[in-house]
């Protein structure tokens, strides 16, 4: 395994780009840490394959270098590279059994027999695959095949790393659940790096230590799911992540209050010099019903979600997402949100701004 170096890296797929927009991933320097679990995680065209790729060398990026151990390998090609990949799509011998399909990648590093044997044993049970070692892959479901090719990326020991482009795409969904399990005991039990691509939270944030959240081709937060949620550093990460995500609600802010559509709140840290359109975060989780204290809202409706209640609300215009316990009562009387002070986040052009206590 290596450590992973992205030094200035940017790309655009146009020759001679002029302006940032003209990048399709912006300047990104980073070190990936060694047998770490990552995602890359963003909407659909904000350059997570771009970035995956560029790692992979199935692109040479237009700025920067990248390092594995701190050796220069920007214009090593994927061969040299050692890396595992697994697509979205399967990616198996039909006309071989799955054992031989698992063993491929080991036999053509020249491992013994017994190692090979004892490494496709281990990953076989892992992944449940054991009791179909000897059939042919061909006449398999999808799911199975999918499955195969998980096996087959991560058998190496040896790989500098591992690499996930959207693996779960093709499983049914009632399977993923298990499958992205089963890739986090394997991460735990083989200590590989991996980077996971995704667009989908859940995946990400079940499977990865460590997320790296994609914005228009810039890496906007790169942190622990506890670290997205508690304090994103961008409003996109605030929004991206969680169920619903994080309110954001235009606010003109004095030192410690923040002026709302609806009336003034409490920040609990003071903030001066903002520039550009102002906003507070504060999650669904920290914001609570009231018939005496905080603002005025309009409530809309609530949806009962199982465990919760989302109550869907607006405040001076600005729709916003309270949640609610199953057994609290939701009266007529309750048209005032209480936010705690400590949780709300201020953004200024859509970055978090840290205040002063
Ligand atoms: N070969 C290419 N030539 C030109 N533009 C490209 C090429 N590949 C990707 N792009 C553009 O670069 C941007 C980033 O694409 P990329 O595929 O990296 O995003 P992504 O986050 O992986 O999206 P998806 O989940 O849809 O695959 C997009 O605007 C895309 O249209």
């Amino acid at each position: 395994m290596a450590r992973i170096t992205l030094e200035n890296i940017a790309h655009a797929y146009r020759p001679n780009p002029q302006g940032e927009a003209d990048y399709a991933l912006k300047e990104l320097d980073y070190d990936w840490t060694d047998g770490e679990a990552y995602a890359l995680l963003g909407a659909s065209g904000c350059g997570k394959t771009t970035l995956l790729n560029i790692i992979s060398g199935l692109i040479r990026p237009s700025r920067g270098r990248i390092l594995f151990d701190g050796q220069d390998v920007t214009d090593a090609p994927t061969a040299e590279r050692n890396i595992a990949q697994v697509f979205q799509f399967p990616v198996v011998y039909d006309t071989l059994t799955v054992r031989d399909n698992l063993a491929f990648p080991l036999r053509n590093r020249g491992l013994p027999a017994a190692q090979v044997a004892a490494r496709v044993q281990a990953v076989a049970r892992m992944l449940g695959l054991e009791d179909m070692l000897s059939r042919r892959a061909r006449g398999l479901t999808a799911d199975a095949k999918q499955k195969i090719s998980l096996g087959r990326g991560m058998v190496r020991q040896d790989v500098n790393a591992i690499l996930f482009d959207e693996p779960l795409t093709v499983i049914d969904p009632h399977m993923k659940w298990e499958l992205r399990t089963q890739l986090k005991s394997l991460h735990r039990e083989f200590g590989h790096t991996m980077i996971y691509v995704t667009h989908d939270q859940t995946e990400a944030l079940t499977f990865a230590n460590r997320v790296v959240v994609m914005h228009e081709g810039r890496v906007v937060q790169i942190g622990t799911p506890q670290e997205l949620f508690e304090r994103p550093a961008h409003t996109f990460v605030g929004y991206f992540i969680g169920s619903p995500g994080m309110n954001l609600i235009p606010a003109r802010i004095e030192g410690d209050r923040a002026h709302l559509p609806g009336g003034t709140i409490p920040l609990g840290r003071g903030y001066a010099g903002l520039s550009g359109p102002v906003e507070i975060g504060v999650r669904p989780e920290f914001a609570r019903l009231s018939d005496a204290e905080g603002l005025p809202v309009t409530i809309r409706r609530v949806e009962d979600v199982g465990r919760h209640r989302i109550v869907r609300a607006d405040l001076g215009g600005t729709p916003i997402s309270i949640l609610a316990d199953e057994d609290e009562p939701l009266g007529p009387d309750r048209t005032r949100v209480v936010f705690d002070s400590d949780r709300v986040g201020v953004y200024a052009d859509g970055w978090r701004v840290e205040g002063r206590p």
